[in-house]
């Protein structure tokens, strides 16, 4: 699925008004009923008091709009603030203005400099600024929305929280309206994917308000969200006749005396996601955990990875290695092979940077942001480690999966690829371990190093959630290599 800027966004609306065709009034009506269908299920009570903030553009627009609406299906505590700091109002502004009229809603308009009353309401509807943003927020805006942020009512806000850039870039300077839902149009703005978006969102929705699909798909971006969708092309069904050879073998270099559960959960993992042979090589002393815990899984003794290397059709190395990370150097050296490289092996890197110039192609990264920050520099915001990442990815034909709420995977070709599934019940150790022994065993399965990142990321994900939806308040890793097989059975989907 595209993910567009705003500037995009604003074209296709006037794609779909000179098509469809549609009036531009009905395009926003169409998006403040979509709006009210998201929101009424979120807020059902309809005695809930709210107030509605409207500017005076198209955000304020929707926002009258969504205020005619909601008090038709019954939400009779309904107070509209039309803020008037701008001098210029848009037309559709205009008519719904009008269209407020003739209901019982009560509008107070506000002009700069004028005091703002105290809010009682339960629910605040933030439509004052949305993808029109273009400067920080300053003067009677940002006074405005310091205003609402210290009330305690639930705040929605309509597209965009009010002062949060739609594009990716979002200051620490910028002072933005804190929203605990976002109800936002067709398309999740890229900023949402990024950690900074946590000072304005807590969580957010898409409603479907009619754009034309097949001609945002056509726009060019550099950035996708993946989709369940993308998962039912990508994945090929286990065939008749096909056996443990048909699935490739995988190795995986892990695991130290202290570390040995590193290792467990990535082999553990590499085999429930369906590569036909898993070889461990491990330090002796984890042997017996290993036969109890994974009896599929073979041994490689460190002394004979030179011999047998040409039996394995990926390899993933780092998670647990400790010490050991020095591997890393001698499989740099043997026939270039698809390989993970994680964890201890991505410190080993930022230490030894003459190694970055041997990396095998392809060859997948996982660095999490202080692993990113160690390899190639600090950056003091995701969008600068994010450009930082394309242009490694580029330069190196690697693909690095930057680790994250929403992952970012950065393609060869400097695209990026959203991850969206996953959940805080995930946040512990040995996640990372599992995602390892993911996508080294759908390397070793053969499938290429982008379409091996996507599927690990979305799977590890979905089978996360799944344990969530399922119950689980925290999802242990040694849990959820378990679940891989059903997450892939349902491609990434749970009914
Ligand atoms: N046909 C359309 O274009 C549709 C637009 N929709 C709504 O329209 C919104 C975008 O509307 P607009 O482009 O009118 O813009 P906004 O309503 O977001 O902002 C209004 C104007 O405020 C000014 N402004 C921006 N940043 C400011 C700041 N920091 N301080 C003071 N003034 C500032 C800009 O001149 C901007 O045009 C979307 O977020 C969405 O809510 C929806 O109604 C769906 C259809
Ligand atoms: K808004």
């Amino acid at each position: 699925m595209n993910i567009i800027t705003a500037a995009q966004t604003k074209d296709a609306d006037r794609h779909t008004i000179e098509t469809e065709p549609i009036a531009s009034v009905d395009l926003m009506e169409r998006a403040a009923n979509a709006f009210v269908t998201a929101f009424i299920p979120l807020y059902p009570d309809s005695n809930t008091s709210i107030l509605i903030c409207c500017g005076t553009g198209n955000n304020g627009g929707d926002g009258l709009a969504i205020a005619r609406l909601l008090q038709a299906h019954g939400y009779d505590a309904i107070t509209v603030w039309v803020v008037r700091f701008a001098n210029s109002e848009r037309d559709d502004f205009t008519a719904n203005f009008a269209r407020l009229h003739n209901t019982p809603i009560r509008i107070t308009e506000f002009f700069p400099g004028d005091k703002l009353p105290d809010i009682d309401q339960t629910v605040i509807i933030d439509a004052l600024l949305g993808s029109g943003l273009n400067k920080p927020l300053t003067g009677d805006w940002l006074r405005l929305v310091k205003h609402i942020n210290g009330v305690p009512g639930r705040k929605v806000a309509v597209d965009v929280p009010t002062g949060l850039r739609a594009d990716g870039i979002i200051p620490d300077t910028e002072y933005a309206l804190y929203a605990h839902d976002v109800i936002s149009f067709q398309r999740p703005k890229l900023s949402f994917f990024f950690p900074e978006s946590a000072k304005a969102i807590e969580r957010f929705h898409v409603v479907d308000i009619g754009l034309d699909e097949s001609y945002i798909e056509r726009l060019p971006t550099d950035f996708r969200l993946i989709t369940r969708d993308d998962i039912q092309r990508i994945y090929r069904n286990r065939l008749p006749f096909s056996h443990k050879g048909t699935y490739g073998h995988a190795l995986l270099i892990a695991g130290n005396t202290r570390t040995m559960g590193a290792a467990l959960l990535c082999c553990g993992a590499s085999v429930y996601s369906g590569a036909g042979l898993t070889s461990a090589c491990i330090p002796p002393a984890g042997l017996a955990a290993l036969n109890t815990c994974h009896p599929e899984v073979m041994y490689c003794p460190e002394e004979d990875l030179a011999e047998i290397w040409g039996t394995f059709d990926a390899v993933g190395i780092g998670p647990g290695l400790g010490q050991r990370e020095k591997l890393l150097t001698a499989c740099l050296g043997y026939s270039a092979k698809p390989m993970v490289i994680d964890a201890d092996a991505i410190t080993l890197l930022a230490r030894e940077p003459s190694l970055m110039e041997k990396l095998p192609t392809p060859c997948i990264l996982t660095p999490h942001m202080k692993e990113f920050d160690r390899l190639f520099g600090t950056h003091s915001s995701w969008w600068d480690r994010l450009r930082t990442a394309r242009e490694q990815a580029e330069a190196r034909h690697i693909v690095l999966v930057l680790k994250n709420r929403y992952t970012f995977i950065v393609m060869p070709d400097g695209s990026v690829y959203i991850n969206p599934t996953g959940n805080p019940a995930m946040a512990s150790g040995g996640m990372g371990d599992v995602l390892t022994g993911m996508l080294t065993s759908f390397l070793a399965q053969g499938y290429p190093p982008q379409e091996a990142a996507i599927l690990a990321c979305y799977l590890h994900g979905t089978a996360g959630d799944q344990l969530a939806a399922n119950g689980m308040a925290v999802v242990p890793a040694g849990k959820l290599i378990r679940m891989i097989p059903l997450a892939i059975g349902n491609r990434g989907g749970f009914s």
